[in-house]
């Protein structure tokens, strides 16, 4: 089958190497790059051009970005053309149109590296729902963000100069701030949710990240046995569903706790399966050039075709998800009892809830950091 790719930053190069060193039957004759870097003759500045050859059967989408990405992936699926896609934030806000369009066309629509890089989660969560319903999903699903905790953790780093070394790795978002508020997570906490759940998700879910995070944060939280992951999770129960994404205070010895680098780990949750765990490289040019590889083989031989059904009628129901909720702040918030030096407890907040105090407490005190407290096993 012959391909293009869209994008030839960390992920478009990867996916390039790996077809060209490992794979058979596979060809990239055409890569989309901007008109000033038309280093290579498959190189071409111009969409239209790609979409007229007939050729190509495929696109592989690594630009990021919503537009023009939503455009030239809605064009190729009307054209008929596959799709694989590591773009989260593009699927995030056009799932729903994207499916339309493959079902419509008969293209297929592939988004396995959107979330967790090289781990396959989003062709599992397909495969646990041919049997059960998934009752829950929670897991850290961004490599940056995990590498940063990782490395202040272990070896005292300091958050700007790792969140610098994890830009050099290829991690981080081009506007790294999507990694460190949490805006990454959210948006493959939204694609999980409408894979998992069938539902066509909830955008506008409570979110928060590490930015304030600090040594001393995690410090306080070690010296009562825990640590801090950046999680995004969801849950359904009842005909309802809720989803947020925020640091959680885990057990120091859980498996999350201890997952290294840019390493993810991601738990879905079924009635016969019971509890599945899904650990691999959540970030990186290789890891995620192997997701979309694996996309682009099951699409080759067609093993995998997903049909992405949001018809579910799921009610959204933020209540579902409740915690206690530590907040290291100045600001002087009622209902809270002490934690630590410095930080207050607020009990059995709604994860909206404890949004909206982590907004109140940041007005008066900016270096504010929140974590929900996971129920000790
Ligand atoms: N890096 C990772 O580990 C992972 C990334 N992703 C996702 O994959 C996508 C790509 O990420 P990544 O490879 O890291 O990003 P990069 O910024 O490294 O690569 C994107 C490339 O696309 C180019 N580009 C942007 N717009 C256009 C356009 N209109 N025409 C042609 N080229 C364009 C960029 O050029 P320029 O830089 O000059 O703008 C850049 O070279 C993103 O959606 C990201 O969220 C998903 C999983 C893991
Ligand atoms: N910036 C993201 C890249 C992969 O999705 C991350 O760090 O996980």
């Amino acid at each position: 089958m012959k391909i293009a790719i869209l994008g030839y930053g960390t992920v478009g190069r990867g996916v390039d190497q790996i077809i060209a060193e490992r794979v058979d039957g596979v060809e990239v004759t055409r890569i989309l790059e901007l008109p000033d870097r038309l280093s290579d003759p498959r190189m071409t500045a111009s969409y239209d051009e790609i979409l007229a050859d007939e050729e190509v059967e495929l696109v592989v989408e690594c630009m990021g970005g919503v537009e023009p990405a939503r455009t030239y992936i809605m064009a190729a699926l009307e054209s008929g053309r596959h799709v694989v896609t590591s773009n989260k934030a593009v699927v995030a806000a056009h799932f729903a149109d994207f499916a339309a369009a493959s079902v419509a066309s008969g293209a297929g629509l592939f988004v396995e590296a959107a979330v967790g890089g090289g781990v396959p989660w989003i062709a599992s969560v397909e495969k646990v729902r041919r049997i059960d319903d998934v009752s829950s999903f929670s897991g850290i699903m961004n490599g940056t963000t995990n590498y940063i905790v990782d490395a202040m953790r272990r070896q005292g780093a300091d958050f700007a100069e790792v969140l610098a070394e994890a830009q050099r790795l290829g991690y981080a978002e081009r506007d790294p701030s999507a990694d460190i508020d949490g805006i990454d997570v959210l948006n493959k906490t939204i694609i999980s949710a409408s894979v998992a759940f069938g539902v066509a998700c909830e955008r506008d879910l409570p979110a928060s990240g590490i930015r304030n995070l600090t040594k001393a944060d995690l410090d306080l939280f070690a010296a009562r046995g825990r640590t801090v992951k950046l999680l995004g999770r969801g849950v359904s129960e009842g005909g309802r569903y809720a989803a947020a994404v925020e640091p959680v205070a885990v057990a120091a010895d859980s498996l999350e706790a201890n997952v290294p680098g840019n390493f993810n780990l991601i738990t879905a949750v079924g009635a016969t399966v019971g509890e599945l765990k899904f650990y691999g490289q959540g970030a990186g040019s290789l890891p995620t050039g192997n997701a979309i590889v694996q996309d682009v083989l099951d699409c080759v031989s067609g093993t995998r075709r997903p049909v992405y059904d949001f018809t579910s009628q799921l009610a959204y129901d933020p209540t579902l998800l409740r915690a206690d909720y530590v907040l290291r702040t100045a600001a002087e918030l009622g209902d809270a009892e002490p934690y630590g030096p410095g930080a207050v407890v607020v009990r059995d907040l709604t994860a909206a809830g404890a949004r909206a105090l982590l907004d109140e407490a940041l007005a008066t005190d900016p270096t504010t950091f929140m974590a929900a407290l996971a129920v000790e096993e």
